[in-house]
């Protein structure tokens, strides 16, 4: 058998099979096709960079480089690499049969006690395969780095078979001319192509040169190891990869061998811009595999509420096939999601115990996410709780203290967590629902954001201990000594029976408390599923029930001078009574943030003064 005349191959019948799906269905971006061969390109550089180190007698002194050349009259693309080459046999076995990969191969003959170098180890793909989705024909004409094998070119249309020939003159490595279809040649103009590059081999290795001019390339910082890289290296590479113009307030760049091989380098930016009323941030830690993009924009690569993440995440164990189109294996994904984020989890837990300062600085700008994440995402829910921080009624004013300080200062009898949601610490503090908490030295947290409420509903308890909104009906409090003569038991009667009748509907139960000091009456939300401050949000989100007339639950203070009064008034001047009433009961809705309309209290308050 004559090596020199063409040789004639079948491609194996999964070949054909596989050739038949990329041709005509999966693939829908073609361009992906120049990604899938520069990656190639690199694998073979690579494989040659390793093959010097053991090996003298090397085929041809050429660069490390990739070379690509485009003819708009010919309508071709040519991709060469001065890599490692392939022989005839390799011609065969690696572009004609699919039980094979070559960098498995390749791996395995660097020797089982030979270095581990992860930049090797490739799965089988069908990334070659992807150039007949442009191609009439692929050419590649190969020289291996073994001095004595001759060049060879291997030819395909991608329909059956190929044929293999000995070719004279040929450079080490690879040259692929690909032999556009007619609805293909944009890929035989340059700005298209240097569109591709920069889109998908951004981070490629080594040099590569598009019809003569430099294609710009930027390091792969990721992969390199931490205490090389300099704090001005990380923040020109953040500002590269997110497009961002900003300095990074956090990173974190760590590595992982199990279960999966990653190498991840994460920035926090420095502004929440949802903060700001921009758009909902899309997730934009991008998914390489071997520095070759894989997802700009992947989905499910961390939770949602990490959507803040800029960076880049890069796992060689991410199969190089046409998954990475479709992102169906989410089992690899859902692990790469797991180890991400209990690394990050862990950055912000030493943040926040070792630079209290910068953590507090990250939770103002990023706090939100974190309670989003608590209150949404189950399996990091123990963990994010911890990390939040709120004011009290203990801390100083913009100081805060986390959930787990705040059990450590809880007294033997204290079981539950309180806190107090409101527009700002002076609307708490002169409301009437601290002061019971207060009397009874009983912390209470301070809750401004709107939906603080409705985390801490999600969250339900902390450390074994019920978190509780103060202002709740069904706290109870226990009896403490209390200042001042109260009304006698039948007084109290008298007056909640004549509150009842007087206030009528709007009013569901009224009865005396034990948590007022200084206030002369509270509300609280009679209806038990939604408090005031949700209300509130219902309503500016327009969600039914929101509509439904308020009825609360009236606390008096039987010690309170105001409520003495009115027990008397009500039987020497029941109008006056009346008014007085009304308008106790409208200071508690003030209060409790339910007044809607308080222009209606103004004929009743212009009555009142009359009678002063
Ligand atoms: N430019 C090249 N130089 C040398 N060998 C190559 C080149 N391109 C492809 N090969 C060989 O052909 C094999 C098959 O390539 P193909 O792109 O189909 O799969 P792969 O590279 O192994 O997998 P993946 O694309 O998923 O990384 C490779 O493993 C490699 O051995």
């Amino acid at each position: 058998m004559s090596t020199t005349t063409p040789q004639k191959f079948e491609f194996q019948a999964e070949i054909k099979q596989l050739l038949d799906i990329v041709i005509h269905s999966l693939y829908t971006e073609k361009e992906i096709f120049v990604r899938e061969l520069v990656s190639n390109a690199s694998d073979a550089l690579e494989k040659l960079r390793h093959t010097q180190l053991t090996e003298k007698e090397i085929h041809d002194d050429l660069p490390l480089e990739i070379t690509i050349t485009t003819d708009e009259t010919a309508k071709t693309i040519t991709i060469q690499d001065y890599g490692i080459g392939m022989t005839r046999a390799e011609l065969v076995q690696n572009l004609g049969t699919i039980a094979h990969s070559g960098s498995k191969q390749f791996l395995k003959a660097l020797g089982e006690g030979g270095a581990k170098n992860s930049n090797l180890i490739g799965q089988f793909g069908v990334g070659f395969y992807s150039a007949f989705m442009v191609a009439k024909s692929v050419k590649v004409y190969s020289h291996s780095w073994k001095k004595e094998e001759p060049g060879h070119v291997w030819t395909s249309d991608g329909s059956g078979s190929y044929t293999v020939e000995e070719a004279a003159d040929q450079r080490r490595g690879c040259k692929i001319v690909i032999e556009l279809k007619d609805d293909c040649d944009e890929f035989a103009k340059d700005w298209r192509i240097k569109e591709i590059l920069t889109r998908y081999s951004a981070f490629v290795g080594f040099p590569i040169t598009l019809n003569g001019k430099k294609f710009e390339t930027v390091q792969a910082l990721w992969l390199r190891s931490k205490n090389e890289i300099k704090d001005e290296e990380y923040t020109e590479f953040y500002k590269f990869q997110a497009h961002a113009h900003d300095e990074p307030m956090l990173r974190l760049h760590f590595s992982a061998d199990a279960p999966l091989a990653i190498n991840a380098l994460l920035f926090v930016p420095s502004e929440n811009t949802e903060r700001y009323g921009f758009a909902r941030l899309e997730p934009s830690v991008a998914l390489h595999c071997r520095k070759v993009l894989i997802d700009a924009k992947p989905k499910d690569l961390l939770p949602e509420w990490l959507r803040f993440l800029k960076g880049v995440v890069d796992s060689e164990d991410l199969p190089l096939n046409i998954s990475r189109e479709t992102m169906q294996d989410k089992a690899l994904i859902e692990k790469l999601n797991k180890v991400i984020t209990k690394r990050f989890l862990k950055l912000l837990d030493e943040e926040a115990t070792q630079r209290p300062d910068a953590y507090v600085k990250f939770y103002g700008e990023f706090g939100l996410f974190l309670k989003e994440g608590a209150a949404l995402d189950f399996t990091h829910k123990d963990q994010l709780v911890k990390l939040l921080r709120f004011e009290s009624s203990l801390t100083e004013k913009t100081k805060t203290t986390s959930l787990a300080d705040y059990v450590s200062r809880m007294g033997a009898e204290q079981k539950e967590i309180y806190f107090l949601v409101g527009k700002d610490r002076t609307a708490i503090e002169s409301g009437p629902y601290l002061e019971g908490f207060k009397a009874r030295n009983l912390e209470v947290l301070f809750c401004y954001e709107p939906v603080d409420e409705y985390v801490f509903n999600n969250v339900r308890e902390f450390d074994g201990k019920k978190i509780i909104a103060a202002d709740h009906g069904d706290v109870k409090l226990a009896d403490i000594p209390q200042q001042g003569e109260a009304l006698s038991e039948a007084e109290v009667k008298d007056l909640t029976k004549w509150l009842k009748e007087t206030l009528g509907e709007q009013v569901a139960e009224v009865k005396s408390s034990d948590r007022l000091v200084d206030s002369p009456a509270l509300a609280t939300n009679a209806d038990k599923f939604m408090s005031a401050h949700m209300r509130r949000m219902m309503k500016a989100m327009n969600k039914d029930g929101a509509d439904t007339p308020t009825k609360v639950d009236l606390e008096i203070n039987p010690r309170h001078a105001v409520i003495k009064k009115l027990a008397t008034m009500r039987t020497t001047d029941a109008d006056k009574a009346e008014l007085v009433a009304e308008q106790l009961l409208d200071n508690t809705l003030i209060a409790a943030g339910m007044m809607e309309d308080p222009s209606r209290m103004l004929a009743r308050l212009n009555k009142l003064l009359e009678s002063v």
